[in-house]
């Protein structure tokens, strides 16, 4: 049997009296690449921001390998968890080698001094995400999709078991977001992100979690998720799903925007 690695246990999370995130449970199995899909507002990074503690439940847990995470320690987690988050840190004047060198604090002590082996993975990582002639500019400076990789390529740095991503197709062109899915899917690590794109979702995810007003709707295979009544329902869109020929994968194909929905 898969071992499972992440294990959300009726998680809530409320925020100035309104409940964001309602009784959400779920296993993600080591290796297992997790999808959270669903509409805008529906709680899915609040949930990300749930798994790995930078919001506080209101209730319930998140255990790692079996253990409550908050019994970690911060150094601990961050050698587990490496988090791609949505763009919007400002880093200011730290080039693309500044940032993929984070990911090595929690494995270094203050002022420690990278070795051959650090400076070797670091030009690994860059290679893996294309980046390596961009290693001196300012982060600042790349583009939404370079700044999306140099973020992956600090996370591949920071050898976590777990990958959480918030969007991180976000960005990027119709070849990267395959190119970074496909690469973040090679690196062999349990994998959970939220994902808009229901299709990439089908092509990638193992499973699929829909969220919609911070309830779990469906949490399964895409195949059995991904129903076309059931996406009528939550995204107030008439759609087809079959399978797409190249891939065999589920596919949704959207019709016209109904002008009567209301969507919320
Ligand atoms: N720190 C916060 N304070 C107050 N409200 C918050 C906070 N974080 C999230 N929310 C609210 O929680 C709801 C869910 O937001 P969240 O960003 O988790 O949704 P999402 O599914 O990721 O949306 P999107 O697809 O648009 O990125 C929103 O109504 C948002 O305004």
């Amino acid at each position: 049997m898969t071992a499972v690695q992440i294990q959300a246990q009726n998680i809530n999370w409320q925020i100035d009296g309104k409940t964001i995130v309602e009784d959400v449970s779920f296993t993600v199995a080591k290796n297992e690449t997790f999808g959270i899909v669903g509409p805008n507002g529906a709680g899915k990074t609040s949930l990300l921001k749930c798994l790995y503690q930078e919001y506080p439940l209101s209730s319930g847990q998140v255990l790692l390998d079996g253990m409550p995470l908050d019994l970690f320690d911060r150094r601990e987690v961050a050698q587990k968890i490496a988090v791609v988050s949505q763009l919007h840190e400002a880093v200011f004047n730290l080039t693309v080698l500044d940032i993929v060198n984070m990911g090595l604090i929690p494995y270094k002590t203050l002022f420690a001094r990278n070795t051959d082996q650090d400076r070797q993975l670091i030009a690994q990582a860059l290679t893996t995400v294309d980046l390596l002639d961009k290693q001196h500019q300012v982060f600042n400076t790349l583009s939404g999709g370079e700044q999306q990789r140099c973020l992956i390529a600090r996370a591949i740095v920071q050898r976590p078991q777990v990958l959480i991503m918030d969007e991180p197709t976000n960005h990027l062109d119709v070849f990267y977001q395959h190119q970074i899915l496909s690469m973040v899917k090679k690196l062999g690590l349990t994998l959970i992100m939220t994902i808009h794109d229901l299709n990439l979702a089908a092509q990638y995810c193992d499973r699929l979690l829909l969220l919609s007003g911070g309830q779990v709707l469906a949490c399964d295979t895409p195949d059995i998720v991904l129903q076309a009544s059931r996406l009528k329902e939550v995204f107030h869109l008439d759609c087809l799903v079959d399978r797409n020929p190249l891939t065999e994968k589920v596919r949704v194909t959207y019709a016209m925007i109904d002008e009567e929905a209301n969507h919320e």
